[in-house]
């Protein structure tokens, strides 16, 4: 199957500038999550390439085919595209294999043919034995592996997911992450996934690509996300850093209340040293909970409350009007009255200059 590769894409609605000079590309097989925050411009770019706006610049190509550029901007129907929507559009009337069969019945595909694509795309969903239920006597999350199985018979080279599993609950979200990981490996099709979920993008994108007022400002493995986010955006919107201004010098960082105080030695920058105006991203998993006594480095801090999660308690603490988010592994003791002073002690704080 063939890869998507974008280049220097642009969208304007008027005077807005939706997206801007975005170089994107998936290799074959593979899945790219888009994320960023609300018109950040990922629904902008999932329907570039779809055909249903049209790039002021840019080239939108998958394999050797051009569907945008060099004067060409192929109409939807000709992209070979599969796209599934938050709400999956299936027809009541239609049982859910005739539902899977519509794209093969509108490109006049043989009936044996489409008998076998369509139940070859309901095992691939693991919708086999429902091939003759009416979608109105589906779960909602069969309902989307119906569009799943719709969006793939015609075996296009590139799936479109915008939002795909947005309107389902938990654990049916997990179960179709699974599905779509295992289409693209199994099938070696290639995915871009729209989700405003940070968890998902991370969990479901071999890449994620962080979108940021129409520009990419992050395209990376999920690992690399995780260890190096490369602005204070990326580390705030990801990560639920802190974010703190001060200034950076050969000793180390100081805010501008002078409350936050850290050497250099537990500091990581971008490429390159950074000095002079910064702001600092500290990461939950980057912080521990330590005695309130004051130690060299370590933030003064009062308790405000914590959640529970699987890889530990996140506990919010507050140093004067800053809100500080520390991740306590299992097991750390936690805590338990609003307003108990706690120390923070930070592992690794980030620093990014500030322009
Ligand atoms: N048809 C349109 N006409 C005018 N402006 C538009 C149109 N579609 C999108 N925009 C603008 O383009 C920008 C990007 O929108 P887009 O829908 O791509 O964002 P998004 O990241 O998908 O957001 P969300 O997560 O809220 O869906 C926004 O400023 C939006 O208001």
């Amino acid at each position: 199957m063939p890869e998507l590769d974008a280049r220097g894409v642009s969208v304007r609605f008027g005077e807005t500038v939706a997206l801007q000079d975005l170089d994107v590309r998936v290799d074959s097989g593979r899945i790219l999550a888009l994320v960023g925050p609300s018109g950040s411009g990922k629904s902008t770019f999932l329907r570039a390439v779809a055909g249903f706006e049209r790039p002021s610049a840019g080239t939108i190509r998958v394999g050797d085919r051009t569907l945008v550029g060099d004067g060409i901007h192929l109409p939807p129907e000709e992209r070979g595209l599969g796209m599934v929507f938050q709400h999956h559009a299936v027809w009541p009337h239609l049982s859910v294999a005739d539902n899977v069969a519509y794209p093969l019945r509108r490109a006049k595909v043989p009936t044996a043919r489409r008998r076998a694509l369509v139940a070859e795309a309901l095992e691939t969903v693991e919708l086999g034995e429902f091939a003759r239920r009416r979608p109105d006597t589906l779960s909602g999350g069969q309902r989307q592996r119906v569009s799943l199985a719709r969006a793939i018979v015609a075996r296009p080279g590139v799936l479109l997911l915008d939002e795909a599993l947005s309107a389902l609950d938990e654990p049916l979200r997990a179960s179709l992450r699974l599905v779509l990981r295992r289409l693209a490996a199994e099938h070696d099709l290639t995915m871009i996934h729209v989700t405003h979920d940070r968890g998902e993008a991370l969990a479901l994108g071999d890449e994620v690509a962080v979108l940021h007022g129409g520009r990419l400002v992050q395209c990376d493995v999920p690992d690399r996300l995780d260890a190096a986010p490369n602005s204070a955006f990326v580390a705030g919107f990801l990560h639920d850093a802190t974010l703190v201004d001060g200034t950076v010098d050969g000793d180390g960082f100081r805010s501008h209340d002078g409350g936050i105080v850290l050497g250099a030695a537990v500091l990581t920058g971008p490429a390159g040293a950074v000095t002079g105006p910064a702001t600092l991203a500290l990461l939950p998993g980057g912080l521990d909970l330590a005695a309130p006594d004051g130690s060299a480095g370590r933030i003064d801090a009062e308790f405000v409350t914590s959640l529970y999660g699987r890889s530990g308690r996140t506990v919010i603490c507050r140093h004067g009007d800053t809100e500080l988010r520390v991740l306590a592994p299992a097991g750390t003791a936690v805590p338990g009255r609003v307003g108990e002073a706690v120390g923070v002690d930070v592992r690794r704080g980030f620093v990014y200059p500030r322009g």
